[in-house]
């Protein structure tokens, strides 16, 4: 797969088939359009191309929007290079950008940068300023600058925005497991561990406190978690509390994870979580002898959880 930073970017002597979207999860709804993508181009000798935006348009044309993602812009790009597609174009979604009218944005973008031949798109797709134009018009230009235009059936694209939405619900519920079935692999967490307040050591239990820069990502809901996560190549698993620590009086939302059977300074290290089930919600406990009972119990659980689902 070949990254190109915004459309302008993208040259290939080749022709191609463009599909347009944001691809949020790339979950099992996408993964079936990005298939059909791959096979259209194979049948048709052309290259296949995704076209993404980044920022997401709702972050940019709604600026109070407090939307939140499934995927950062990295593990989008990750999970797409998986996919077997040719390309992958991710455009800056600008206030200058949404101005371009339907004829600006199919001529100047698909057409003379994309070198478009086909298009892969959903029956409702609007685009170009005000977002006016829809999939008619697009097959009007087609006829004028000679491209196909393929079109996503409505419960094809029933089905994508319906997997992003029970995806970010069940998330949000912390049903982690559920979500995971429609991304089809784990959902992660992914930042760098900082210092937080150097309790966890005392406890007996290190935690890492992982840093999140992006805020738009989505984070589940409070509580614990079992993860898993890789280390130098090696897997390790451990056990993650997202929440605010009230038993220490803590007020800030904290993500954090002891691993087992680990001894390792992970400080400044990026890290990739996956979040495989849940195990409880976040509690305020009396002592702190309750709140390291209930981590003994957290641990007994996830070390017969990871016993019974990944022993090798
Ligand atoms: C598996 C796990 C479960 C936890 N459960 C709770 C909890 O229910 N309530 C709570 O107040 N803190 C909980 N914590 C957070 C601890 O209070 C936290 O690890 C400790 O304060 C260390 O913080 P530090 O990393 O800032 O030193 C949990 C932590 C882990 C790793
Ligand atoms: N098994 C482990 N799981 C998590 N962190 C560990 C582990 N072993 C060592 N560490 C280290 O200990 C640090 C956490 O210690 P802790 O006392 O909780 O301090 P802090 O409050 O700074 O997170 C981690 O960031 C990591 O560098």
């Amino acid at each position: 797969m070949k990254e190109h930073k915004g459309a302008y970017a993208f040259n290939s002597d080749h022709h191609t088939v463009v599909t347009i979207g944001t691809f949020d999860g790339v979950h099992v709804g996408h993964q079936k359009i990005i298939e059909r993508l791959v096979n259209t181009a194979k049948m048709s000798n052309l290259e296949s191309a995704i076209l993404t935006f980044f920022p997401h348009p709702r972050m940019v044309l709604q600026k109070d929007a407090d939307i939140k993602l499934i995927n950062t812009i990295d593990e989008r790009r990750e999970i797409l290079e998986k996919s077997g597609v040719d390309h992958l174009i991710i455009h800056p979604f600008t206030q200058q950008f949404s101005r371009l009218t339907a004829r600006e944005f199919v001529r100047d973008i698909l057409v003379n940068k994309l070198r478009a031949k086909k298009i892969i798109i959903g029956y409702d797709h609007r685009f170009g300023r005000n977002r006016t134009a829809d999939i008619h018009d697009l097959r009007k230009f087609g006829i004028e600058y000679g491209f196909d235009v393929e079109e996503i059936s409505k419960q094809d694209i029933e089905e994508v925005a319906v997997s992003s939405t029970k995806i970010r619900k069940a998330l949000l519920e912390g049903q982690v497991e559920k979500a995971n079935r429609y991304l089809s692999y784990p959902f992660a967490l992914a930042g760098t561990v900082v210092e937080g307040r150097g309790l966890g050591k005392e406890f007996n239990y290190p935690t890492a406190n992982l840093e999140v820069k992006e805020e738009y990502k989505l984070i589940p809901k409070n509580g614990v978690y079992v993860v898993r996560t890789e280390i130098e190549g090696i897997p390790v698993f451990g056990m993650m509390n997202i929440g605010t620590n009230p038993t220490v009086g803590g007020t800030k939302k904290t993500i954090e994870t002891h691993f087992f059977d680990l001894e390792m300074d992970l400080y400044g290290r990026y890290l990739s979580i996956q979040l495989l089930t849940r195990i409880r919600d976040e509690k305020k406990f009396e002592t702190i002898e309750g709140l390291k009972t209930a981590m003994k119990q957290d641990e007994a659980f996830s070390r017969q959880y990871i016993r019974d689902n990944y022993a090798q």
